[in-house]
């Protein structure tokens, strides 16, 4: 790795941000703190990394001819993905051109498609994960509720926070998540994956950071999820003993399968002391969004850290933590924040605002963070404060 240098100048060291959304724009922050060069991308202009970016584009990542030409237009050191939806096929061409994709290209290529990290877990690593079946037609998704039994979890292989994901409880419900799946997909038609149910007694992430000095897993995160997007997280979740080995053994095994360097959020559902792998990000994960507060080194710090080969000797706790998405649903552009005193007013307390330039739908505006006695206290006190926020659109 050449030295960090001048922003700006020849010898700056310049990291490209792949999606500029919020955890990009913690990522982002913590580059700058070291005075590397920040040039983040995503497909509207005013992304919240862009805000905080040294310079930005706006490109449709899924066009590879496009992403192309933005890479070796801007020749970073480093190519920084953010998000799922990038043609990935690309990045595998310019890493072996001498690119340097974080984690690598070929993970970013295999978490993009389900179907792709869950071949190399399951059939490959051999992990525990839910029973699945791959489909391309009503017809075929039947076949596989017939084989696998109700209920199912239906999911587009291409999307993530949910989009495009439903439960199905009976027969009749399967033409109606195969029309879902199809319309919330992120590269439309497709794939589906059918997942028989788990009945899990909680799910955690397990954040996993690969750096020069080793493999070190943070304390467990658990989390709560609704129509598959998270609402609040919390550190540490309490574990047995054989299910926190369980879990670090199944997710130092999936990174290195992955290989490279950086922070990936390794998903996991866990029934007694039975662990499930359920799916990774090669890069922060929203849950980790508490480590803001719950962690000296944040989930982002921790990825800065390792993808520049510096040392991470210590990750140290900071006390029982916990944060809530603040989920805004309408139509609007330039939202104004009320209440954000409020907000504020009790100690421990914190609040990052996305700065997210409009709502179409549904969207993820901002979180809440809340450290306190116990994992308990520090929800509650996080949903307090998130609403206490108003949005108004
Ligand atoms: N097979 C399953 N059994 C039970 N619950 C499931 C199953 N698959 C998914 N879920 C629930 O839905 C949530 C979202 O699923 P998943 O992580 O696969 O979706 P995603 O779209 O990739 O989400 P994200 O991008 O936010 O990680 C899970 O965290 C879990 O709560
Ligand atoms: N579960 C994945 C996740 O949390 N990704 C985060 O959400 C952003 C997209 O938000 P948007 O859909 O509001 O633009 C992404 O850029 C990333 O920061
Ligand atoms: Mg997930």
């Amino acid at each position: 790795m050449k030295p960090i240098g001048t922003p700006h100048t020849d010898h700056a060291l310049r990291v490209l941000l792949l999606g500029a959304g919020e955890l990009g724009k913690e990522v982002a922050i913590e580059l700058q703190r070291l005075a590397v060069e920040v040039i983040a991308v995503d497909r509207y202009p005013g992304a919240p990394a862009m805000q905080v970016a040294h310079r930005s584009h706006v490109v449709d990542m899924l066009d590879g001819a496009a992403l192309r030409r933005l890479i070796e237009s801007e020749r970073p050191d480093l190519v920084v993905p953010e998000i799922e939806a990038i043609h990935t096929p690309t990045l595998v061409e310019l890493e072996r051109q001498g690119i340097e994709v974080i984690p690598t290209a070929r993970a970013t290529r295999l978490t993009m498609d389900r179907e792709g990290i869950r071949r190399l877990a399951a059939e490959e690593l051999g992990l525990p994960t839910s029973p699945y079946r791959f489909c391309d037609s009503e017809a075929e998704l039947r076949q596989a509720a017939a084989s696998l039994g109700l209920p199912l979890v239906v999911k587009p292989v291409m999307s993530s926070s949910g989009k495009g994901q439903s439960v199905v409880r009976a027969a009749d419900d399967l033409a109606r998540a195969w029309d879902y799946a199809q319309a919330g997909g992120r590269a439309g038609q497709g794939r589906v994956i059918a997942e028989g149910f788990v009945d899990f007694d909680y799910e955690i992430t397990l954040l996993t950071v690969r750096h020069k000095g080793g493999t070190h897993c943070c304390a467990p995160i658990g989390h709560r999820q609704e129509a598959g997007d998270y609402r609040e997280s919390w550190q540490p979740q309490p574990m047995s003993a054989p299910a926190w080995i369980e879990a670090q053994r199944q997710a130092t095994a999936i990174t290195a399968a992955l290989g490279g360097r950086g922070v990936f959020g390794v998903e996991f559902f866990v029934k007694g002391d039975a662990v499930i792998f359920s799916e990774v990000s090669p890069r922060p994960h929203d849950t980790g969004l508490v480590t803001l507060i719950s962690q000296d080194l944040s989930e982002f710090a921790l990825h800065v850290r390792a993808i520049l080969d510096l040392p991470i000797p210590a990750i140290r706790q900071l006390g029982p933590s916990a944060s809530c998405a603040v989920l805004v649903e309408g139509h609007g552009r330039a939202p104004r924040y009320h209440g954000v005193a409020d907000a504020l007013a009790e100690p421990d307390t914190q609040l990052r605002i996305f700065g997210k330039p409009e709502v179409q739908g549904r969207r993820r505006m901002a979180v809440t963070l809340a450290r306190d006695v116990d994992v308990e206290a520090a929800k509650a006190k996080a949903i307090r404060a998130a609403c206490r926020l108003k949005v108004e659109l």
